[in-house]
């Protein structure tokens, strides 16, 4: 269980995030501005929230964002053009390059979750832009931390290709029993991978819902408002 009580302040965004999130994939929805990835980079260490974090009861908030148990997948996460699949992969154990047998053997197994166990020895240029995304998914998985976060990784991608990451996603986190935090503009992204929903607005969770929410005949009303707006703004 991740058990968030974090405050954080920047000029007029007052931002207090109180909630108790289970295994499984979380989808953070809610319009632009309202706080979603503010919320993932207090997680992460990358800004600094006053309150509590606690992680199976171990407290996370005086750790530095390396120290935490919580790998991090951003949209503009790039691959080196000078370096292989498997040394892209690889930096995201030792920066230096220089692994153990047990880091070589770690690397092979997050290329093989991810298919690309015979595009070990390619360069970023000769990859689809599928593969290159499931190399930067590869990277995080490698360091084996229970907390996974996305804030839009994929948002750059065509819809199959989407689709096609964010299963993978699910099944990872399912298979490796992950707690995963996923960003989306999407509603329907948050339908196609399941498990629970958050509904962000002015800096605070408004919403926890099972994602069936979504598609319920009788819509909760605070996610009503907010897929009126989103449909409003993805159906012009
Ligand atoms: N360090 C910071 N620098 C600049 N603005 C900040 C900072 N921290 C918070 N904010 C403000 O916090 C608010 C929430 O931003 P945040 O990026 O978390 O929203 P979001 O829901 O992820 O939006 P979007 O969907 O557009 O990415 C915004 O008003 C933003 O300007």
């Amino acid at each position: 269980m991740l058990e968030i009580n974090l405050q954080y302040d920047w000029e007029n965004f007052h931002a207090h995030y109180c909630v108790e999130i289970s295994k499984g994939i979380t989808t953070l929805l809610g319009g632009s501005g309202e706080g979603k990835s503010t919320l993932l980079h207090l997680l992460g260490g990358f800004l600094d929230g006053r309150g509590e974090l606690r992680f199976h009861e171990e407290s996370l908030l005086s750790l530095p964002a390396y120290e935490r148990p919580i790998s991090t997948l951003f949209q503009s996460d790039n691959l080196f053009p000078q370096l292989t699949v498997f040394d892209n992969v690889a930096i995201g154990l030792s920066p230096s390059l220089a692994l153990t047998a047990d880091q070589k053997d770690k690397v092979l197994w997050a290329l093989e979750k991810t298919q690309l166990a015979d595009k070990a020895d390619r360069f970023p240029q000769a990859l689809s832009g599928g593969q290159a995304q499931r190399v930067a998914i590869a990277r995080v998985l490698v360091r084996r931390k229970p907390i996974l976060l996305l804030d839009e990784p994929f948002s750059a991608l065509d819809p199959a290709l989407r689709e096609e990451m964010l299963y993978l996603v699910n099944d990872v986190t399912l298979e490796l029993g992950l707690t995963t935090l996923l960003v989306s503009h999407l509603p329907q992204e948050a339908s196609l991978v399941g498990g629970r929903v958050l509904l962000i607005e002015h800096g605070r969770v408004a919403a926890h819902e099972s994602v069936s929410v979504l598609s319920q005949d009788v819509a909760h009303p605070l996610f009503s408002h907010y897929l009126g707006a989103s449909n409003r703004s993805t159906n012009p």
